[in-house]
């Protein structure tokens, strides 16, 4: 087997002690790999300090040489007499193995040419050379995120109404505003502010063309109708809008997914033919939806895909307001208002959820307007920019949430919106102000044809049951409409206008309720009622507590409902491995850090409190992780900045509450953890269904205190589990090393705070003082008792210069390199018949921990039970050769 000599420059390489237990190779010789110069070099001379450069391993011209054993070689693998080399310094930056090149000693290329020239030629560079090099970061690369950002809730601006009922014409849609980006903001390196102008330049050029796009008149022919039967065979057989299928094709999606295909069944023409549709007593053929299926699986298009297909259907409804023969005034009979444009409303439990759906389903809708050819100016801009689009019909959706503009969010409604996916709280808030604004959305809402509600457990949970139970009251029919004597107990105070309060609701509404989590019990119930709700829902006394009550309230007009229930066995998806790490709640830091080290992936970190997230959080910065917090403390702005920079960084750290464990569809991410146990295994299930999306494979990590152990059973069981998940491996040496850094920051983090407190009291106390006309001498202070006092100025500086101090250790710290227990940081042999230069050299290492492959939490996993034999079996072996040994002795002794 080649062993590989170190690389270490300026190392006079003496003899290994034969501490190592790794057995090695002792062939009589033996290949190492050694850079070109380094391995014929003999002089000692010091590198000079000025201009070093960092050369990546693969630039440093390795070559193999053949060492006869007696050179350099024992039987350890260890290193003998390799003299001192030069040019090349192995160095330790950021906790990673770097190479030096001194400029002079034109040992490799620089990376940037090298790279590009093949590997291992060394030119010779001029010390006068006055080109500064860059330095080769072997980092992983920062990606563009693949997802639209959130856009804030702004609306697409979409070509002009008018213009949508007119087949597609040669003409352009009208300027509109770019979305704007809510790109969080970039690492202050060069390079990354260099690419952010380099983006405005592009968004500015963009904008430029779009405009220059607008005003010419792209002679287009009329667009033919999308052939799905042999594009897009897979959804052929499903009756939608033949827009759709282009806006499938482009997505990328070949085939529905199980739910779509189920749900969009219930969508077909043909289904009217089929005897329990007949049954149906109302005048439509399609079927309201009791939809559970796995995280990740589809849902949002599933119900999404019959709403947009319904309204691509019909024909364009002008605006409210505009064709409103007298403005906004509702002093009309009922029959002579004019027709209701909203199409369906979908209710979210949180406010991120919302905005993702609306952007999930205004993606598609700008899917089904063919591009323009392609052209400079139009490539320019981005495939989602309506300016790219022919004209056409254009579903416009809206979110109504929380945390944004309402004045914005009446604009836009006044606009005129075909679908609006709002949270129940700000949606009542804006009925519930009893203006002519209000009354426009109730006569709105009645007039719609699909009431959705997603993650409909969640919806009873979130606290929202007043305004929820509003709002379905709204859809529910009058008892002269619904032929079982049904009494509406809306509440006609509520909107302004008595005549808006009476209008019916439309009697053909659908109804769906969507969830990856409902109990079984739950769907028995609705079973069995699907009889008696055929004309008598249950009146339900008060606020609606329960996902049994919502449904006792929503007004099925459907007798019975289709309930499509795909959830696995297990309530979690095939693709996701689970695994845990029973530690003690005081050792979560170590495991969770440990964790983020080793497997560098985008993840989210779930915990309890937001306060949980607020005392981590600085921590896990201090020690250079990128994590980015998330909870519900924050503001809504704050909050979509941080979704987004999450979606853009490919090793982000989530740090959530569970407002991010419901819906979110944030792609690739790679792993889960639960830094703290929820307390039901639906939430469990939500979490943990954030990877392992649409058929990707994905881990979901548990820490485990002894306290949690009752939790985790009780979850283990609900699910039908016993709790037989397997253990994570992890390195003892390397948890040690985590652990003095982990006490280093958190030292760093409670001097950061005292020096924070004491300068706000401090301040607070100057402030007090002046505005009471009192002096205040800087270095008397009152000592007593707890009351704030005025610290001296040689106790401020103290305490600052602590500060100081600690960073500066916990910086050096972080410098050091994680090294696997028996490996050295001097010479990068062998361990365990791994070349470490090999490592080094094919980009194989761990990126922070010298000494290991870099590998995934899923292939550790996989390989742990083998592990686990081995080293069984090595134990077994070292006790019987132990057993043997002493017997020997004992005989001997004899
Ligand atoms: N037919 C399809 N083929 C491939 N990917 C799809 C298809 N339909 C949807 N997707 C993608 O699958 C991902 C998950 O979809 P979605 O968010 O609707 O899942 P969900 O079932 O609502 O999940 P959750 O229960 O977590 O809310 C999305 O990124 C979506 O773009």
């Amino acid at each position: 087997m080649p062993l590989n000599a170190h690389a270490a420059a300026r190392l006079r390489a003496k003899k290994r002690s034969r501490s190592s237990t790794a057995a090695q190779d002792s062939s009589s010789t033996a290949s190492a790999e050694i850079p070109r110069k380094l391995a014929t070099s003999s002089t000692t001379s010091q590198p000079k300090a000025k201009r070093l450069r960092t050369a990546a391993p693969k630039d440093l011209g390795w070559k193999s040489i053949t060492l006869p054993a007696e050179l350099g070689f024992d039987d350890d693998g260890g290193l003998l007499e390799l003299d001192e080399v030069e040019g090349v310094d192995v160095v330790y930056e950021d906790g990673r193995i770097a190479f030096k090149v001194r400029d002079d000693e034109g040992v490799a290329q620089p990376s940037s040419n090298s790279t590009k020239k093949g590997k291992g030629k060394a030119t010779e560079r001029d010390d006068d050379d006055e080109e500064e090099w860059q330095p080769v970061t072997d980092g992983p690369v920062e990606e563009e995120g693949d997802e639209p950002a959130f856009d804030d809730n702004e609306v697409l601006e979409f070509p002009p109404e008018e213009d949508a009922d007119e087949p597609s014409t040669p003409s352009v849609p009208a300027t509109t505003a770019t979305p704007p980006s809510l790109d969080g903001p970039p690492e202050p390196e060069p390079a990354a502010k260099q690419e952010k102008k380099k983006k405005a330049k592009a968004k500015k050029d963009a904008a430029k063309a779009g405009k220059q796009v607008a005003t010419e008149a792209v002679a287009l022919p009329p667009t033919k109708p999308f052939d799905a039967a042999s594009e897009l065979p897979a959804w052929a057989h499903l009756h939608i809008a033949n827009p759709l299928y282009r806006a499938l094709a482009e997505s990328g999606f070949s085939k529905p997914t199980e739910i779509q295909d189920r749900a969009l069944k219930l969508n077909s023409p043909a289904n009217a033919e089929e005897p329990h549709v007949s049954a149906f007593a109302a005048p439509h053929a399609e079927r309201d939806v009791v939809g559970i299926a796995q995280t990740g699986s589809g849902k949002t298009l599933a119900y999404g895909l019959p709403i947009l297909s319904h309204i691509l259907s019909q024909a364009p409804t002008p605006t409210p307001r505009a064709a409103s023969p007298s403005g906004s005034d509702f002093s009309d009979a009922s029959d002579e208002l004019p027709p209701t444009r909203l199409a369906a409303l979908i209710l979210c439990p949180t406010r991120e959820l919302a905005l993702q759906v609306r952007q999930a389903l205004s993606t598609v809708a700008v899917r089904t307007l063919p591009l323009l050819p392609s052209s400079p100016e139009t490539d320019k801009l981005a495939p989602e920019d309506p300016r790219r689009r022919q004209k056409g019909r254009l579903v416009q959706v809206v979110a109504l949430t929380g945390g944004m503009s309402v004045d914005k969010q009446k604009r836009q409604l006044e606009k005129g919106v075909d679908i609006i996916v709002a949270t129940p709280g700000r949606l009542w808030d804006l009925i519930g102000e009893a203006s002519t604004h209000s009354d426009l959305l109730v006569r709105e809402i009645k007039g719609i044809k699909f009431l959705v509600i997603d993650e409909a457990d969640r919806m009873i949970e979130n606290g929202h049951f007043a305004e929820l139970d509003n709002i379905v009251r709204l859809t529910r029919r009058t008892p002269e409409q619904a032929a079982n004597g049904y009494v509406d107990d809306f509440d006609a105070s509520i909107t302004s206008r008595s005549n808006v309060n009476q209008l019916p609701a439309r009697p053909d509404m659908r109804t769906f309720v969507f969830s990856a989590t409902m109990s079984k019990e739950l769907q028995t119930n609705l079973k069995r009622k699907g009889g008696q709700r055929k004309f008598v829902p249950r009146a339900v006394e008060g606020d609606i507590t329960s996902l049994d009550d919502l449904l006792d309230k929503l007004d099925f007009r459907d007798p019975d409902p289709e309930i499509i229930d795909l959830s696995p066995e297990h309530g979690l998806v095939e693709t996701l491995k689970e695994c845990k790490v029973e530690c003690l709640q005081n050792e979560k830091d170590i495991h969770l850090y440990h964790f983020l080290v080793r497997y560098p992936a985008r993840t989210i970190v779930f915990l309890a409190s937001i306060d949980g997230i607020r005392r981590l959080h600085p921590l896990l910065e201090l020690l250079k992780v990128n994590v980015i917090p998330l909870h519900s403390g924050m503001q809504q702005r704050q909050r979509l900045k941080a979704l987004d920079k999450f979606k853009s960084s490919t090793d982000g750290v989530l740090l959530a509450t569970d407002v991010a464990a419901r819906g979110l569809d944030i792609p690739a991410v790679s792993h889960v953890v639960h830094y703290q146990l929820p307390r039901s295994a639906d939430t469990y299930v939500h979490r943990s269904g954030r990877t392992a999306r649409a058929g990707t494979a994905g881990l979901a990590l548990q820490l485990v205190a002894p306290e949690e152990k009752k939790v985790q059973r009780m979850i283990m069981a609900s699910l039908g589990r016993a709790d037989d998940l397997p253990s994570l491996p992890a390195d003892f040496s390397i948890l040690d090393q985590l652990k003095r850094r982990i006490e280093l920051a958190k030292q760093v983090d409670q001097a950061h705070h005292k020096l924070q407190k004491q300068t706000h009291d401090d301040k607070w106390l100057r402030e007090t003082a002046l505005a009471m006309e009192v002096d205040l001498d800087d270095d008397t202070y009152d000592s007593d008792g707890d009351a704030p006092r005025a610290s001296s100025k040689k106790e401020r500086s103290k305490l600052a210069y602590q500060n100081r101090a600690l960073r500066q250790q916990l910086d050096d710290l972080l410098r050091k390199p994680l090294m696997v227990r028996g490996i050295s940081a001097k010479y990068l042999t062998t361990r365990n018949k791994v070349g470490l230069v090999d490592q080094l050299v094919g980009g194989t290492s761990h990126n922070k921990i010298f000494g290991l492959d870099q590998s995934s939490a899923l292939e550790d996993l996989a390989r742990a039970p083998r592990e686990k034999k081995k080293a069984q079996k090595k134990l077994a072996d070292q006790r019987a050769a132990d057993k043997v040994g002493s017997e020997a002795e004992s005989d001997g002794s004899a």
